[in-house]
């Protein structure tokens, strides 16, 4: 997969070179390159965004730079993209959002700064690709960078041979819709508290019913939305009410 990324801060994005995405990059699984957008301005000030029209509290990305910026990622390579605006009005990005990203050959990402960006971008390049506005929670941040870098990992990590133990993307958190549950390793007991008899008694059936019961426990806690948000048929019979 090849990533693009077009910021006026490619610094900020230098993580996605380290560790898990760095080892990912070597091994030519996913290919990041970083565009600073001000490399598409013609004036000394290197200017980028402008007041908005209508008024109003801070500043507005012109369209004149994105125009130029994301033609010439885009053409700078023949993979058709995906364009990516992390904005905080953008729709909920989520596992199902990284699962479908995960079987792209390329996304761009356009990182908005200040007020965002004129919508005239996304609206021009809607009608040549798949432009997604998507935020990574209800927040603000001050530019889409730190999303990037989130919406980066979240997918990287779905791709085959980024992960050490390909069991593990499979079966973490909001795959199968619920939270995990507490997990445990050595000693058995640590300053007074024991893991879980069950976990240590090598019955695999009742292992996973309370694996599955502690996760059920956990969402209806701590999230009762995704339980209430699972089709009918992921609860089975055993599953009792929480
Ligand atoms: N929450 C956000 N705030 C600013 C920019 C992008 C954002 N987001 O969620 O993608």
């Amino acid at each position: 997969m090849r990533i693009d990324v077009v910021t006026i801060f490619p610094g900020y994005l230098a993580p996605l070179r380290e560790s898990l995405l760095g080892r990912a990059a070597d091994a030519g699984l996913i290919e990041v390159a970083l565009h600073d957008l001000r490399s598409w301005t013609h004036d000394v000030h290197q200017t980028v965004d402008d007041a908005p029209y209508g008024g109003g509290p801070g500043m507005v990305m012109r369209p004149q730079v994105w125009g130029e910026a994301l033609d010439a990622v885009i053409a700078s390579d023949s993979r058709p993209p995906r364009l990516v605006v992390p904005a905080p009005a953008g729709r909920s990005f989520t596992q199902a959002t990284a699962r479908a990203y995960a079987t792209e050959q390329r996304l761009v990402f356009a990182c908005g700064r200040y007020e965002g960006i004129d919508q005239r971008v996304v609206d021009h390049y809607s009608r040549q690709f798949p432009v997604d506005e998507v935020s990574i929670g209800d927040y603000v941040l001050v530019g889409g960078e730190a999303a990037v870098l989130v919406i980066v990992e979240a997918v990287a990590r779905l791709l085959p041979g980024v992960l050490g133990n390909p069991r593990s993307a499979a079966e973490d958190s909001f795959s199968d819709g619920l939270l995990e549950g507490p997990a445990y390793t050595r000693p058995e007991v640590w300053r007074g508290q024991a893991v879980p008899e069950v976990l240590r008694s090598g019955n695999h059936g009742a292992i996973a019913r309370w694996r599955r019961d502690r996760a059920l426990e956990r969402t209806a806690k701590r999230r009762p939305d995704l339980l209430a948000a699972l089709p009918e048929d992921r609860l089975d019979a055993a599953d009792q009410a929480f």
